[in-house]
């Protein structure tokens, strides 16, 4: 997975910031088809991105990424692949939540191992607060989902008690759980490292009805 990035210019469209952009998004001029949208929030090197665009080529695949060189890493094998279906954004998901993502205009919402911010004085810092559940929903169309995955317990916990308060949204059985095909064969690069080390993952699925 470790792939050489390219520049922010070379690998247009698969990698544009937010500073290049303007709000709202277009959904069908952006991606140049109506299949449905799936965010990947805080999507690292893009495994998601590169595995689940390959296996739904039906589906249009927007990772949000505030770390530029890891967004940059991700479109490189986008871009290598020959995946118009994937792109990435560079930049704040929650900017991006509030001023680019059209309301009720997606279909998927995808959080997996967010940054826990471990300290509890630092956890106003995760991306998934009160006001990610709203943005979420306001996002989502009916029928909308959402899938969250991490390691950590406590955030999962606190997650679900914020799931559970949300009155729209109806908790679902996560996916059954299988065993990798191959050594990419995961979730996501976290996943795959989290595995490796013997970690429990907990995995989240809800569904909004608007
Ligand atoms: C622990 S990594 C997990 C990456 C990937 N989802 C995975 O499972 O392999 C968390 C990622 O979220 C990104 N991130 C953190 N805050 C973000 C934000 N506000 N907007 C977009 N990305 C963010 C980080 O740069 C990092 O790449």
């Amino acid at each position: 997975m470790m792939t050489r990035s390219k520049s922010t210019r070379d690998l247009k469209p698969y990698f544009q910031t937010l500073e290049d952009l303007e709000g709202p998004f277009d959904w069908t001029a952006f991606f140049g088809n109506d299949h449905p949208v799936v965010l990947d929030v805080g999507a690292g090197r893009g495994l998601f991105l590169f595995n689940s665009s390959g296996a739904s080529p039906d589906k249009n695949f927007l990772g949000m990424e505030i770390d530029y060189r890891e967004g940059r890493r991700a479109a490189t094998r986008l871009l290598k692949a020959d995946r118009p279906n994937a792109r990435v954004l560079g930049g704040d998901a929650r900017i991006a939540f509030d001023k680019f993502i059209p309301e009720s205009s997606i279909s998927e919402v995808h959080v997996y191992f967010p940054d826990p911010w471990w300290k509890k004085r630092h956890h106003k810092r995760r991306i998934f607060t009160d006001v990610f559940v709203e943005r979420i929903t306001r996002a989502l169309k009916n029928g909308g989902e959402l899938h969250f995955w991490t390691d950590v317990e406590e955030y999962f916990e606190r997650v679900t008690a914020l799931m559970d308060h949300a009155p729209q949204f109806t908790k679902r059985e996560a996916p059954e759980e299988k065993l990798p095909e191959h050594d990419m064969d995961f979730q996501t690069s976290f996943e795959r490292k989290k595995r490796k080390e013997g970690w429990i993952i907990h995995r989240g699925l809800w569904v909004l009805s608007k």
